[in-house]
């Protein structure tokens, strides 16, 4: 039983509760049967098919490019290449991250699959032969893999293209308190220090991405079909970089089969469309295959951090300090929102209370893929958190300390909210200590920690790993973030129809999150009309207001803000039509759910579909109000929401074999009150998988040529019900104090909270055989070469 279904929450005709509560999807009506509208699914009449050409090498030289035998080939419609970008422009386009990014490769290419030419022709099948007939005369180049390696005196410059650019540097970035973090590490009496690796992996979603562009030629207005995570941003870095008028861009997002921050970035597939339309004139459809996934777009983390805590011997946490190399591959093409150039990392502070913290962080260039945040990040929060949570475990090793009592030692006290942490974010409300303990509970955390010592006597090895984190989600106040100069607010309009059916239009984007239920909820639970009656239009840029789109779990925090605020409005207009309708002041009236009503006369009322009729009608107006029953809001949130959580895994390790068993996973979520609980579990489901995932089998590795080991799901594994065990999830309910609902995010939590449980189960789970950290993925090769004091491997396919 969640707290929310305590309250009782009245119910449509049609069953669905009006306002919060478990609705079934509506969306999944279409996709159980399969009748999904996915940008592959989208047919133009005369619609043409383009492939890319991709390079084999991570780093050569491109002496030229023979396209004559392609283009002769029956079928095919272009060969585009670099040369011909070039003369439009159009050859580099800008990242979100201010860098630079080959559209297609002119001079050098700088990474394996990195693409080169881009075919178009009348069929997919053509298309791809026509890629074989290309000759490109490559020149191969020393190639640089290793962050570590990528500022040795001896690398090889990748990006030579960047006018005096003489080594592989991007960025050096500090934040928190340098002096004072120094000085309690001088004083500490207990130190520790460990290098901790966050490797690369990819979100993988099930859809992969693509495109369908269409330049009418007659009147220069560009359709978009694209598998975009914000199509209004979309629009706009268009605009600005192919000099495309705006109003003729149209960006549709229809169905999109998952996105955890793949879909953020614009790929250079989408731009070779767009030429692809404009060289034709005809509708040029491109569509990736999974390798072509896996290898070229925005892969995840690919951090290298070196963590230090300091402590008391009591265990009370004095400062931590947090060193990383960052990996942003070829290009530095992070899509993320902040004005920090690693995200929200500095939020590794974490849930506890100590006054001193400082992180620099150094982000190198390497022959990779160019991305660096995706996949449930929160924009490094991922990053962070694992910093963090590792860091206090192998603490609690040192100090031979029980993992949870010394979490529970430095957690904040919910006195201390709204609490600024020492590197300055301002998280919102918590109860930190209650929610560990309803965790504990849950887990039954003695008697496993008995259970465990028995078992170890007779030399089992099970493991119990805690995680407690907190995100900051819903990007974001304009003092933090911006897409290139654009603001994070988001527009919401309602239009209550004379029936009393509504329609409400978001600037964000589901991609499987469930929107077009939630939001209907949230309009139902301030307007009092049923959600089936409530239709949420979104993802095309004609037809939905300005936003920035859907990543950093910001839908609900942002948009979900902006639609309670735009019922609330259409609610106060609806209380001026009622009044003129029972001919009595606005202010002698009372609001129920789905009516107004005259104090002390409840039968004297108007529903609010009567009042919509009446706002389309023959009743006179009072003075100064509109006919209709719309409004409209764009929302600025004035801070972040700071979900939270406690996450207790508990893993059997097989010591002969290296084989990690997941037994039990026990989940407590904080995220304010949930609009729908079962969405709400459904997405934490899913980011436990990922967790899992990501601690014990996910990785891309490349060879020291930077040739990449994990382009197929062959080698890049992922998790299925296999090895996910039954979730046991529970909840505590602290509202944001500014959000309109009190919700908070929660679309990305499990990812973020749970490999750190995982990974601290397992090490937990080794730790007699000398073991302190290993890092992910915690493979049965890994596991057994750290059981025999040898370092893991991520340089390698997972073995
Ligand atoms: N309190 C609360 C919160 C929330 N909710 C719900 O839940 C969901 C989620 O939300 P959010 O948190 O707000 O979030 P969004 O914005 O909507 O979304 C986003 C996220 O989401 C997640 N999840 C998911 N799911 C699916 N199915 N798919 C996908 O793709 C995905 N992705 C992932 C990611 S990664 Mo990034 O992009 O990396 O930044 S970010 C992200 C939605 O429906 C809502 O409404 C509720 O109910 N309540
Ligand atoms: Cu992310």
């Amino acid at each position: 039983m969640t707290a929310l279904e305590d309250a009782p929450v009245p119910l449509s005709a049609a069953g669905n509760p009006i306002g919060f509560g478990r609705m079934h999807r509506k969306e999944d009506v279409r996709f159980l049967r399969g009748e999904g509208n996915y940008v592959d699914d989208v047919q133009l009449p005369g619609m043409l098919y383009g492939a890319i050409l991709r390079s084999p090498y991570a780093h050569a030289r491109i002496n030229g490019i023979d396209t004559s035998a392609a283009e002769a080939l029956p079928g095919v419609k272009a060969v585009i290449t670099g040369a011909v970008l070039e003369t439009l422009g159009l050859a580099w386009m800008p990242t979100l991250s201010y860098d630079t990014q080959a559209v297609l490769a002119t001079d050098k290419v700088r990474f394996q699959g990195q693409e080169v030419a881009f075919v178009v022709a009348e069929s997919k099948y053509i298309a791809r032969d026509a890629l074989e007939l290309i000759d490109v005369d490559y020149e191969p180049l020393p190639a640089v893999a290793d962050a570590k390696k990528a500022l040795d005196a001896d690398a090889p410059v990748i990006r030579d293209d960047k006018e005096g650019k003489t080594d592989n540097h991007i960025y050096d970035w500090e934040a928190g308190n340098k002096e004072e973090t120094d000085a309690a590490f001088a004083n500490a009496e207990v130190v520790v220090t460990e290098d901790i690796l966050y490797p690369r992996v990819h979100p993988a979603p099930m859809e992969t991405c693509g495109s369908v562009a269409h330049m009418d030629p007659t009147t220069g207005k560009l359709k978009l079909w694209t598998t975009t995570q914000a199509p209004h941003a979309h629009r706009t870095v268009y605009a600005l970089v192919a000099g495309l008028p705006e109003q003729n861009i149209q960006v549709i997002s229809p169905d999109i089969g998952g996105g955890f921050g793949n879909k953020v970035p614009i790929y250079p597939g989408y731009v070779c469309s767009i030429v692809g339309s404009i060289v034709t004139g005809k509708p040029v459809k491109w569509m990736e295959d999974r390798a072509e996934n896996l290898m070229s777009t925005g892969f995840a983390r690919d951090y290298h951090m070196k963590v230090s805590i300091a402590s008391t011997r009591e265990g009370k946490i004095q400062a931590v300090k947090v060193d990383v190399l960052a990996d942003h591959g070829a290009f530095n093409g992070v899509a993320q929102p902040t004005k920090y150039p690693a995200g929200f990392f500095h939020i590794f502070t974490g849930s506890y209370d100590y006054p001193a913290a400082y992180c620099n962080v150094t982000a190198v260039y390497t022959n990779k893929a160019p991305g660096g945040v995706a996949y449930a990040c929160s924009f490094r929060i991922t990053e962070a958190v694992y910093a963090i949570e590792r860091i206090v475990d192998c603490l609690a090793a040192e100090l031979k300390m029980d993992s949870a009592e010394l979490r529970l030692k430095n957690l904040l006290r919910p006195e201390q909210f709204p609490y600024t942490t020492p590197t300055g974010w301002e998280y919102d409300s918590g109860d930190y200590e209650k929610t560990m303990r309803v965790a504990m509970d849950m887990a039954g955390y003695d008697q496993l920690r008995a259970e465990q010592a028995e078992k170890r006597a007779r030399g089992e090895y099970m493991g119990i790993g805690i995680s407690f984190f907190t995100e900051g989600v819903g990007a974001g106040p304009r003092k933090h973030m911006d897409i290139l100069g654009l603001g994070m607010a988001d527009g919401c309009d309602l239009r209550v129809h004379p029936t009393g059916k509504a329609q409400v239009r978001l600037s964000v984007q589901s991609q499987g999150q469930g929107h077009e239920t939630t939001f209907a909820q949230i309009v139902a639970h301030e307007l009092g009309i049923p959600p089936e009656d409530i239709e949420v239009i979104h993802g095309d840029t004609d037809n939905t207001p300005f936003g920035l789109g859907t990543y950093g779990s910001r839908s609900t925090p942002v948009s979900g803000a902006a639609a309670a605020l735009v019922a609330r409005k259409v609610r106060d207009k609806a209380r001026l039509i009622a009044a003129a309708a029972l001919e009595c002041a606005p202010d002698d009236l009372e609001w129920e759910l789905g009516r107004w009503y005259v104090k002390g006369d409840p039968e004297r009322g108007r529903t609010i579909q009567e009042i919509a009729m009446d706002a389309h009608g023959a009743l006179e107006l009072p003075e100064g109000v509109e006919g209709h029953l719309d409004a409209q809001v764009v929302y600025n949130p004035p801070n972040l929401t700071y979900p939270y959580g406690c996450y207790i895994c508990v893993v059997d390790v097989d010591p002969g074999t290296g084989q990690v068993k997941v037994r039990r996973f026990i989940a407590v979520d904080d995220c304010g009150p949930r609009i729908n609980p079962m969405i709400v579990e459904g997405q934490v489901h899913g980011g436990l998988a990922d967790g899992i995932g990501m601690a014990l089998m996910e990785l891309i590795a490349f060879d020291d040529d930077g040739n990449n080991l994990g382009g197929s799901f062959m080698d890049y594994l992922l998790p299925t019900a296999m090895e996910c065990p039954d979730w046991e999830l529970g909840e505590t309910v602290t509202p944001s104090p500014h959000h309109p609902i009190g919700a908070k995010g929660v679309g990305e939590s499990a990812t973020v909270g749970s490999p750190a449980a995982v990974v601290n189960a397992v090490i937990d789970a080794i730790s007699p055989f000398g073991v302190r950290h290993a890092d992910m993925p915690l493979t049965p090769a890994n596991v057994w070469r750290a059981i025999q004091g040898s370092p893991v491997r991520t340089d390698m396919a997972v073995d």
